[in-house]
């Protein structure tokens, strides 16, 4: 069973936000979705909680009762202690008490959250918030589990905490669909599904998308001439679309993201 998006489009105040994007995950698989600020990552998983109705296009998603998902702000209560909201979360999902009592023990441990259990929601650091969120989305072991920005905003530790915790979903065989804003995070996703103006421009495994990148990417020191240079760190990137001389840099995927972009505009340009 594969759950996914095909040429979903939707509108949200008055604006087409979502145009066409397609997404698909499997059983075991986990499938970042990335994009900046705006290009709907939010809205595509919305659309594939069931949470927000597509205006053209087929979607594929588990039943509610099957589906587990995190948003944007952690769903995490203020005003709850962190075992109170596992426990929320365990009720809504209709677990029984025994159930439920055994599988909050075994994810506090998982993450690292026991001695917090007691602490009300709004108590606890960024990075405990995002773990007990994530660990109220997969309380059930849901089949598909949807995570928007999991990591935004948290420190690097508990950020391989996250990964470890959604690692483990995925092996007991759940599909995994996460967004960010980390390119290097997005690498470690089996799939990559990149977003420019509610459009997906780029998706598959990220080897294969960074192999893919047409043309040629070569380093400047100071910003160079012509539409196609971005920065990377202290230095400057160049894409030369037909290739040509000189010391030649192999993409990463920050590098086939931005190639894309660029192809992207390129094109609605020339519309
Ligand atoms: N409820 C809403 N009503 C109207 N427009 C909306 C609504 N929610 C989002 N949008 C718009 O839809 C577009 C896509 O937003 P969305 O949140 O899906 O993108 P995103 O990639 O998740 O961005 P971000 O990372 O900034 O949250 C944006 O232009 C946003 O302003």
């Amino acid at each position: 069973m594969t759950w996914g998006l095909t040429g979903v489009s939707v509108t949200r105040g008055g604006r087409l936000v979502l145009d066409g994007a397609t997404l698909d995950v499997a059983p075991g698989g986990i499938v970042a979705v990335v994009g900046g600020d705006g290009s709907g990552k939010s809205s595509l998983l919305a659309v594939l909680a069931g949470l927000l109705a597509p205006t053209a296009g087929q979607v594929g998603t588990a039943t509610r009762s099957r589906l587990g998902f995190l948003p944007a702000s952690s769903g995490v209560y203020p005003d709850l202690t962190a075992a109170e909201n596992l426990r929320f979360a365990a009720t809504v999902h209709r677990m029984g008490s025994a159930a439920a009592d055994e599988r909050i023990r075994a994810l506090l441990a998982i993450t690292g959250l026991t001695a917090a259990a007691g602490r009300l929601g709004a108590r606890l650091s960024g990075g405990m918030r995002q773990k007990l969120g994530v660990a109220m989305a997969l309380v059930h072991q849901p089949d598909l589990l949807i995570l928007d920005e999991p990591t935004t905003g948290v420190d690097p530790v508990s950020r391989a905490d996250l990964w470890w915790l959604i690692a483990r979903e995925a092996a007991r065989c759940a599909a995994v669909v996460l967004s960010t804003t980390y390119l290097d995070e997005a690498e470690r996703a089996g799939e990559v599904v990149v977003l420019d103006h509610g459009r997906t421009v780029l998706q598959g495994a990220p080897a294969g998308i960074v192999a893919a990148v047409p043309g040629q990417i070569r380093a400047a020191d100071s910003r160079p001439s012509g539409p196609y240079a971005w920065r990377r760190g202290r230095s400057w990137r160049v894409w030369h679309p037909a290739g040509g001389d000189g010391e030649v840099i192999r993409p990463d995927l920050q590098d086939a993201v931005v190639v894309a972009a660029l192809r992207e505009a390129e094109e609605a340009g020339d519309e």
